[in-house]
């Protein structure tokens, strides 16, 4: 029957794999960490990619294609940067009955892929700035425990891959990217991210930083990178002997970026908006805004209902809302009303006898479970407000509950305390890698180690003489701590 089986906040993982799979976004697949999208979270991608690909655009970012086969002398170029990777990538060996002479790796991003080519078209500063992006599948074979959209062995992203004459356009287009991802989740997918830096630690190991949006999970205390904008510095320039003659005829090394965000994206939305009725969809990715349900009474006006559901769907449709009915006459109201609530859409429309009597409809709210009734005549402009009130409140809703996770401390237990408390830890820290290694390594845990999210660039008053929480050094940054995906 309809309905989960499972409770949010009694047993999260189990909630979530329900709710992916009952709101017919996700079919698991034959091998394990692989999973099919279906049309109902393929539409969110393709909503997401309308708003970042004309963005990209303006900035004259191009998109290109480059091939899902790496050659292993290629990829191993970059030793630092790929040995600690090295059993992620999946590699091709075969062909048909006969072994490949050379094993052929899959691309688990696409650096080394890519960068070659950059070394041959790039060779006077009129070839800079070049900036390509594309939208592809990248493979890496992982072990930890593979979740829907969080952690898959294939998944959806684009990734970009600039390079520029002065570290000053790279420092400038990383925080540009990283904007463009905080409005991907704050403005669609209504969830709060914190804007900051990586640790040494964290940061990609081939990159000079590494900036990141952050998003936190309440159910599980953990924090999740959400997308990634990293300033590679004139490190891969080096490798790939990246060079070109500047305006003074000295040969100069580039300054590149790459940045991308991924299918993790709607697993973020879901965990964060899910209730235990399922999926609930912020109105900007919802690809049905409105269903309409027609409620017909035994010997009522049936034709009549069904016009007013057409008429209505019509109308909003003029309107630009994504607005649908559900005609089937194989289920009930009932039915529907869970049916179309466990996918989540934002809006459900009744149009029942004496809804056409009253030439109104009846609206009610997937966020809250309000009811409206709306004049037929006033229809498209009070419906848009609705959908733009639920986006808001989905946004202060999920911002409200990630604050209250939240916790600032000083001192070590203050520390241990919080992480226990499944909270993002604000704490003063002295920014040393080994200082963070060691908090790995003191909260190590079935539960996973504790590590640090980012450096927010937002940073609070650090008064002079504040202590490392964990060192007792002088601290020199807030940064935020806690578990994570
Ligand atoms: O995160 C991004 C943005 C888009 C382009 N790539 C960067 C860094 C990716 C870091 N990374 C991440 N994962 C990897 C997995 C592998 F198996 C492997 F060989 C290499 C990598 C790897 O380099
Ligand atoms: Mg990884």
């Amino acid at each position: 029957g309809l309905g989960l089986t499972h409770r949010k906040a009694e047993n999260f993982g189990e909630w979530y794999s329900e709710v992916v799979v009952n709101a017919e976004m996700i079919e698991y697949y034959d091998i394990s960490g692989c999973y099919i999208l279906r049309p109902w979270s393929m539409a969110i991608w393709e909503i997401m990619q309308e708003f970042f690909d004309p963005e990209i655009k303006k900035m004259k970012i191009k998109n290109c294609y480059f091939p899902l086969f790496v050659s292993p002398g290629v990829l191993q170029k970059e030793k630092d940067h790929v040995e600690g990777f090295a059993p992620e990538v999946a590699w091709v060996t075969k062909s048909g009955e006969s072994e490949l002479e050379i094993p052929i790796a899959i691309r688990p991003t696409s650096e080394t892929v890519m960068y070659p080519y950059y070394s041959k078209w790039i060779r006077g500063h009129r070839d800079l700035p070049l900036k390509l992006n594309q939208w592809c599948n990248v493979v890496r074979w992982e072990f930890s425990n593979p979740t829907p959209f969080i952690r898959s062995r294939e998944f959806l992203w684009q990734e970009g891959h600039t390079a520029f004459a002065t570290k000053e356009e790279a420092d400038a287009e990383v925080l540009d990217i990283l904007e463009l991802y905080r409005r991907i989740y704050e403005e669609y997918l209504a969830v709060p991210v914190i804007k900051g830096k990586k640790s040494e630690l964290e940061k990609f190991a081939g990159g000079l930083y590494t900036t990141s949006v952050e998003a936190f999970i309440p159910n599980t205390g953990r924090g999740i990178q959400g997308a990634t904008s990293h300033c590679l510095g004139q490190n891969f320039a080096k490798m790939f002997e990246i060079n070109f003659e500047n305006e003074k005829g000295e040969k100069a090394m580039v300054w590149q970026n790459s940045w991308a965000y991924s299918t993790r994206t709607i697993g973020v939305m879901v965990m964060v908006h899910g209730d235990d009725k399922g999926l609930v969809l912020p109105p900007k990715v919802a690809s049905v805004q409105v269903i309409v349900i027609p409620v017909p009474y035994k010997d009522a006006d049936t034709q009549g209902i069904f016009d007013a559901c057409s008429a209505t769907v019509n109308a909003l449709s003029e309107a630009g809302i994504r607005a649908e009915s559900d005609f089937r006459d194989n289920y009930s109201p009932g039915w529907k009303y869970s049916h179309w609530e466990m996918k989540g859409v934002p809006l459900r429309i009744e149009i029942g006898p004496k809804d056409l009597a009253n030439k109104q409809v009846r609206a009610v709210r997937r966020d809250n479970g309000a009811k409206i009734d709306i004049a037929s005549a006033d229809l498209a402009v009070e419906i848009k407000k609705l959908l733009d009130n639920i986006q808001q409140n989905l946004f202060d809703i999920a911002k409200q509950k990630r604050d209250e996770c939240i916790q600032i401390v000083h001192t070590w237990d203050e520390f241990v305390q919080a992480l226990n408390q499944r909270k993002m830890i604000l704490a003063p820290w002295c920014d040393e890698e080994e200082v963070e290694a060691d908090v790995k390594a003191r909260t190590k845990g079935e539960m996973g180690a504790a590590k640090t999210l980012c450096s927010p660039f937002d940073q609070p008053e650090l008064p002079e003489g504040t202590k490392c929480f964990a060192s007792g050094k002088p601290a020199t940054k807030w940064t935020y701590w806690g578990r994570s995906y």
